[in-house]
């Protein structure tokens, strides 16, 4: 099967995105991974996939595959590249639209300065809905919240690391570090996502904070290991900031791939994402047969 894709970034987490307004490609799990495939297909972090709206009072549907072929319920960088994708393929007009996603509806709306605002719904700490199994580990309060302190295998034996866990609509367990280039990322990464209290694995993001207004941020992203930027982890990050008391309730988010500038009024509040969202090339790829 020949299908047409656009490769897009946002902040360097770079999409696949696929256009199913008039009728869905029915890709396997398989053939998304290919897809993804840096060395055999187009390569991506996550396919992105348009589908026409699902409800009253929503757009679109927007549908995001990891880069290993899983389904997932939410992608922040995705969400600013989705926007101007049906922007730019004139599947509609409106400068904000609704978007269904797995986990809720989200807003994205273009700015002037082709930036694109996302109003991504407000943060779920309760550990049930992350999902994060909570059983028998004591909470460490900690300013106005409280981490978690998760044990890890190193090479050197073990470690005990605390993290803040919440829900971007997808799982995110934060900790803070001292420095973000020297952090254990590649080591810790893979087991925070695969820890047993984490039953749908989790995001591992590693924040260093600058300043009150500024913090620097890697991501190791389940399903797609540590990517230039996380969208979700930004947001995931600053609230969790904000409510351990380290933070502004506006914060620029340094990452490898650029800057987002992550807003949250608090509790109930959403959080507010700008960044920049970019059309790369477009093209044409035989997707095999893939079971
Ligand atoms: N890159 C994303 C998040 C994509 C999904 C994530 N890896 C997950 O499995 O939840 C973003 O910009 O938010």
């Amino acid at each position: 099967m020949r299908i047409r894709f656009t490769k897009m970034q946002g902040a360097g987490n770079d999409f696949v995105v696929l256009d199913e307004t008039r009728g869905t490609l029915g890709l396997s799990a398989a053939q998304y991974r290919f897809l993804a495939d840096r060395h055999f297909g187009v390569g991506a972090d996550q396919i992105l996939t348009v589908r026409p709206s699902p409800a009253e009072g929503v757009d679109f549907q927007y549908v995001i595959h990891n880069s290993d072929g899983g389904e997932v319920e939410q992608c922040g960088n995705g969400a600013r590249c989705f926007m101007r994708f049906v922007s730019e393929h004139h599947l509609t007009e409106k400068k904000q639209v609704r978007v269904q996603t797995l986990s809720g509806v989200i807003e994205p709306r273009m700015g002037g300065d082709g930036r694109v605002t996302v109003d991504m719904g407000a943060p779920v700490f309760e550990p049930a809905r992350v999902p994060f199994d909570p059983a028998g580990l004591d909470p460490q309060p900690e300013g106005a919240w409280h981490k978690w302190h998760l044990a890890l295998g190193t090479r050197a034996g073990s470690a005990i690391v605390s993290v803040a866990v919440l829900s971007m609509g997808n799982p995110h367990a934060v900790q803070v570090v001292d420095n973000v280039d020297t952090a254990p990322v590649a080591e810790q990464g893979p087991q925070i996502e695969h820890h047993p209290r984490f039953p749908q694995r989790v995001n591992a993001g590693f924040m260093q904070v600058v300043d009150r207004s500024n913090i620097r941020l890697r991501v190791f992203e389940r399903g797609a290991g540590e990517t230039l930027a996380c969208g979700t982890g930004a947001c995931a990050a600053v609230v969790a900031g904000i409510r351990l008391g380290l933070l502004e309730r506006r914060v620029d988010v340094q990452t490898h791939g650029g800057v987002l500038t992550i807003e949250w009024q608090g509790e109930g509040q959403p959080v507010l994402m700008t960044g920049p969202a970019v059309t790369v090339f477009e093209g044409d790829i035989e997707v095999p047969e893939l079971p």
